[in-house]
C-alpha cells in the first residue's frame, strides 16, 4: 500500500499544495516552521480522519481561510482509494471514500494501516494512563471492529452512570435498581475489553521486547505489564465492593477506563529512572511494534511517519533505526527532518530509491 498524491488545500500553513510521492522513501526537508510536520499529519488525518498533534479540527484550518481539504491517491492491494477529509468552520468534519461519504467515521479505521513516530510521544511515558489506554485502543480498534464497538458502548453507558450517581446526589435518592441496568451493561462491555487487551499485550509484549533488543543492542530490558482491577474481580463484584464510594464521588471509580500500562526498563519505571535517550528508544520501539503488529493483522505494509525523531539519539541508535525502517519488507516511509545532510546520507545508505522534499516558504 502506498500513498501517490497528496494535495493539500488551507490546512495549516499550506494554501494550495500538491505532492507526487515517492512509493518506498519520502523526505521532507526545511527550516523550523516550514511544515514538515504538518503535511506528515495531513497523511496520519487521511487514514485516523484526526489530526495527530492538535484534536480541534478549527485549528488544523488555515488562519486565512473558513475551510480546508486534504486528497490522498492510495494504491492498496492493486486497487484506487481516494480519500478526502474536509472541514468547514462551524460544520462537522466529512470523510469521504471514493467519492462516498462515511456516516460514521469508525467505519474508516483500519482502512489506511499507518505508524507515527514523533517527539509528541513522550506523552506516553510522562501523562496519565489515559494516554496509555489510548494508544492500545487505537492499535486493536485498526484491526477489530467488535473492539471498537464494544469501547463505544462502553464510554457511552459510562458516562450515562455518572450522570446517574449525579442524579442521586443532587436529588439525595438513590435506586439500585435504575444503577443495575448500566452495571450490567459495563460488565459485558467491559469484560471483553479487558479479554482482548490482555489477548492484545500477549502478543504484542514479546514483539515489543524484541523491537527494543536490537535497537539498544541488546544492553537493556525492557518490559510492559498490563495493569487490571478486572484481573482480580469481575467488575459487578468491583461495582458492589465501590457503591459506597461511587456515589460519594458521584462518578464510577472502577472499570476498564482504569486500565494502565506499567513500562519498565531494567525492572525499574522508565518515566522515573529512564534517560532521554533510553526513553526515545523505548517510544521507537513501542511505535514499530504497532508497525509489524498491524502488519499481521492487516496483512498489508503500514505506512510509516518518522516525524522529527533523530534527536537525542547516539548515532549507532539513529543508524539502527534507518537500517530497521529501510529493510524490504517495511513499506512506504515519510520523514521529516531540519537536517537534510543527516537525513539523504542515512537514507543513502540504505540503497533504497527516495525523494527528498525541500520545502520553502
Ligand atoms: N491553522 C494554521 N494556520 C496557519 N498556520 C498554521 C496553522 N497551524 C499551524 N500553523 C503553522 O505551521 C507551522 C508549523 O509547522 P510544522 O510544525 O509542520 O513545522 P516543521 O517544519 O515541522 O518545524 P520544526 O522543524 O520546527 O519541527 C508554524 O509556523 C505554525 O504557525
Amino acid at each position: 500500500m502506498y500513498l501517490d498524491k497528496l494535495s493539500l488545500l488551507h490546512y495549516k500553513n499550506f494554501e494550495q499544495q500538491d505532492f507526487y510521492l515517492n512509493k518506498k522513501i519520502n523526505c521532507f526537508v526545511g527550516p523550523n516552521g516550514i511544515g514538515k510536520t504538518n503535511v506528515l499529519d495531513s497523511i496520519y488525518h487521511l487514514a485516523y480522519g484526526k489530526s495527530y498533534f492538535n484534536p480541534i479540527t478549527s485549528q488544523n484550518i488555515n488562519h486565512y481561510a473558513d475551510f480546508f481539504v486534504i486528497e490522498g491517491h492510495f494504491v492498496k492491494h492493486n486497487r484506487d482509494e481516494k480519500i478526502v477529509v474536509s472541514a468547514k468552520k462551524g460544520q462537522k468534519k466529512i470523510i469521504k471514500r471514493n467519492g462516498k461519504a462515511y456516516e460514521k467515521f469508525s467505519e474508516h479505521i483500519g482502512l489506511i494501516p499507518l505508524v507515527i513516530i514523533s517527539p509528541a510521544d513522550r506523552d506516553l511515558i510522562i501523562e496519565g494512563s489515559e494516554m496509555r489506554r489510548k494508544f492500545i485502543d487505537s492499535i486493536i480498534s485498526q484491526s477489530d471492529t467488535v473492539y471498537l464497538q464494544n469501547l463505544i458502548r462502553y464510554n457511552k453507558t459510562l458516562s450515562q452512570r455518572n450522570s446517574l450517581l449525579k442524579f442521586f446526589a443532587a436529588n439525595r435518592s438513590f435506586n439500585q435498581t435504575n444503577l443495575e441496568v448500566y452495571n450490567e451493561q459495563l460488565e459485558e462491555f467491559g469484560k471483553v475489553i479487558f479479554e482482548k487487551r490482555k489477548a492484545f499485550l500477549e502478543i504484542f509484549a514479546p514483539i515489543f521486547e524484541q523491537r527494543y533488543e536490537s535497537i539498544s543492542n541488546k544492553q537493556e530490558k525492557v518490559a510492559i505489564n498490563y495493569k487490571s482491577q478486572l484481573s482480580q474481580l469481575s467488575l459487578n463484584e468491583l461495582f458492589k465492593e465501590n457503591l459506597d464510594k461511587d456515589r460519594a464521588l458521584q462518578y464510577t471509580s472502577v472499570g476498564t477506563h482504569k486500565d494502565d500500562l506499567v513500562f519498565k526498563l531494567n525492572n525499574h519505571p522508565i518515566k522515573k529512572y529512564g534517560s532521554q535517550g533510553q526513553q526515545k528508544s523505548f517510544l521507537i520501539a513501542l511505535k514499530l511494534a504497532q508497525y509489524d503488529f498491524l502488519k499481521k493483522q492487516n496483512n498489508v505494509n503500514p505506512i510509516l511517519l518518522l516525524d522529527d525523531i533523530f534527536d537525542k539519539l547516539d548515532e549507532q541508535r539513529v543508524r539502527h533505526i534507518i537500517q530497521l525502517v529501510s529493510q524490504d519488507d517495511l513499506g512506504q516511509l515519510f520523514i521529516s527532518d531540519t537536517h537534510p545532510d543527516r537525513t539523504e546520507a542515512a537514507i543513502k545508505a540504505s540503497a533504497k530509491e527516495y525523494s527528498l522534499i525541500n520545502l520553502q516558504a
